[in-house]
């Protein structure tokens, strides 16, 4: 597989009052911490990415392979968003089983993964609860699951500890953590607190006015004072 996971080219994004322009390269295996203030881009970088944005002039490659024309399904990559997007009326091994076929056409074996997943993030018992019946960092690890089922090599990550409390969210990125390990898998991570980028990232892509300002290894990130947004994000008096 490409030791390159994600590579953008001189990709352009045109909504009605602004231009957004997209240009970087993901190393495979990395979790990228993906930071900037609200209207900076990061949710159109990962719907260009996803495939749920077409941009307007260049390209995307995942994996090496170039994505034009492909739709989301078809992408190398599973979406977790802020809100989890279950289905309240289904119940929490079935939003899983959605993770492996949209149908609901599930074999037997396809009923154990959905099993194994539960196990990996901690919820072995809550195959038969509905989703209004948990704690918000319940859902979130049955939206992680249903991503987690899928085996995708790249995953996007849309905020997943928002609603989380400090607690919460210092068990979910351990959880994070502990399935990077074990899938070997890249992620892409967005966050509004530092925190999570010190505990998780690799490296840190932050966005400022629709364009990648920095992509830098941790730590270089953390010693940054010369910007303003930056500063901002990270507290810097
Ligand atoms: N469908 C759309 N139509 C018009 N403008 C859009 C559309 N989607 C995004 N934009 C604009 O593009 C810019 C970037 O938006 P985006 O949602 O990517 O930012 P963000 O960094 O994810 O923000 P937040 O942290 O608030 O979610 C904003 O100015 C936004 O208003």
């Amino acid at each position: 597989m490409s030791s390159v996971a994600v590579r953008l080219e001189g990709v352009k994004v045109r909504f009605e009052t602004v231009v957004l322009a997209f240009d970087c390269t993901v190393r495979a295996g990395e979790i990228v911490g993906v930071a900037g203030a609200s209207g900076s881009g990061k949710s159109t970088l990962f719907n260009v990415i996803a495939g749920f944005e077409a941009p307007d002039r260049g390209a995307v490659r995942i994996f090496g392979e170039e994505m034009a024309g492909r739709p989301p399904s078809e992408r190398p990559v599973s979406v977790v968003f802020q809100e989890n997007n279950l289905f309240a009326h289904l119940d929490v091994a079935t939003n899983v089983g959605l993770g492996i076929s949209p149908s609901l056409r599930l074999r037997s074996a396809d009923l154990k993964r959905v099993d194994e997943a539960l196990e990996r993030v901690g919820l072995v018992g809550f195959g038969r609860r509905l989703p209004p019946t948990l704690s918000g960092g319940e859902r979130q690890r049955v939206a992680l699951a249903r991503a987690v089922v899928r085996h995708r090599p790249l995953l996007l990550l849309d905020e997943p500890f928002a609603a989380l409390d400090p607690g919460m969210r210092a068990e979910m990125r351990e959880l994070l953590a502990d399935l990077h390990r074990e899938e070997g898998n890249t992620i892409l991570m967005i966050t509004h607190h530092p925190e999570d980028l010190r505990q998780l990232s690799d490296s840190v892509l932050f966005l400022d006015q629709g364009h990648i300002l920095v992509h830098d290894p941790l730590d270089r990130f953390l010693e940054r004072r010369d910007t303003a947004a930056i500063n901002r994000f990270l507290g810097n008096a």
